[in-house]
């Protein structure tokens, strides 16, 4: 039987994530597991209880939050490598979708816990100056940080609509941004480009910002990183552009483009970065590919 760390960030999907933690508790014992809570007021106290349970020996630790939430943990449970489980109860839950639960039903999520085999998923490492930071979804910057920066400085309104907000603000004032980008392919081998662009992506999974398929098409255990770019397009284009990244039809669009890469390294002048959401902070950074680095209890991966 497993003995689980059950993480719970209370804050997550405006704080649901604390009544799915119960029933997780209650579900997980009944079937047998040990299940020690972990929770905090924020990421360090979380991180510094966390850390003392694996001590503990526990070899499982289920997430119940959002992307932000696995995200502030995820170098500690890659360095015990212990098995993870998403529950997920955050309003993107971008890991949860690229993982195929079923997202919006937490027993169904526990059943899936309960019954599958581990598989093992890749994690982007982002190298920034002396920092590192492990990302499981996408790193986006351009356009979309530009909007992530606008809204998270505003103090009203709360929720999606602050967003919507932000990027008509941006979409006023955007131009295109000089990129200089190095990618390294599965062989080695190295291609400098430079470029406008209105955004750079990096996907390690498929989408960001509750589902808007940025890097449709990457795989979470290929063993690369997908960077996808959108070139300059008109801001009448950029907005048309939004329906389509819902299903990743973008990837079609003749400024759409796409490298599958083991690193690449981003700069642009006065541009920040997100990582599954969170802010990583300015460019330039490095990301690189973590091959199966990562056990996770989900459904298998597509053939
Ligand atoms: N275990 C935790 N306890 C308290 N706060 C946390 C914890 N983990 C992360 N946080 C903070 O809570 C914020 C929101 O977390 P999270 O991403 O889980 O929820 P969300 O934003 O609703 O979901 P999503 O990222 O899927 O949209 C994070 O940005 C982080 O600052």
């Amino acid at each position: 039987m497993r003995h689980a760390a059950l993480v719970v960030n209370p804050m997550s999907g405006k704080h649901r994530g604390e009544a799915i933690g119960e029933v997780a508790t209650r579900r997980l014992r009944s079937a047998g597991w040990t299940v020690d809570r972990v929770t905090g007021d924020d990421v360090v106290s979380v991180r510094s209880s966390l850390a003392a349970v694996l001590a503990g020996g526990a070899d499982t630790v289920v997430v119940t939050g959002g992307d932000g939430a696995l995200h502030g943990i995820l170098d500690l449970l890659v360095e015990a490598d212990v098995t993870i489980g998403v529950l997920p109860a955050g309003t993107g839950n971008d890991l949860a979708r690229a993982l195929e639960l079923p997202y919006g039903d937490t027993e169904a999520c526990l059943d899936i816990l309960l019954n599958s085999t581990p598989r093992r998923i890749d994690l982007a490492l982002v190298h920034q100056g002396d920092q590192e930071r492990l990302v499981a979804t996408v790193v986006a910057s351009g356009f979309d940080s530009k909007v992530n920066e606008r809204a998270n400085a505003m103090a009203w309104p709360r929720g999606n609509m602050r967003y919507n907000i932000a990027i008509l603000a941006e979409l006023r004032a955007f131009a295109p941004i000089p990129f200089a980008l190095e990618l390294t392919d599965a062989s080695g081998d190295i291609t400098r480009i430079d470029t406008g662009a209105m955004l750079v992506a990096i996907g390690n999974g498929p989408s960001f910002g509750g589902g808007l398929r940025i890097a449709h098409g990457a795989s979470l255990d290929d063993g690369l990183l997908d960077v996808c770019l959108i070139r300059p397009v008109s801001r009448s284009l950029l907005i048309r552009t939004f329906p389509k990244l819902q299903k990743g039809t973008h990837v079609t669009m003749e400024e759409f483009e796409r490298y599958r890469v083991r690193s690449v390294r981003i700069e642009a002048p006065g541009i920040v970065a997100y990582g599954d959401g969170e802010r990583l902070g300015d460019l330039p950074l490095t990301a690189e590919v973590l091959p199966a680095a990562l056990s996770v209890l989900a459904p298998p991966a597509p053939a």
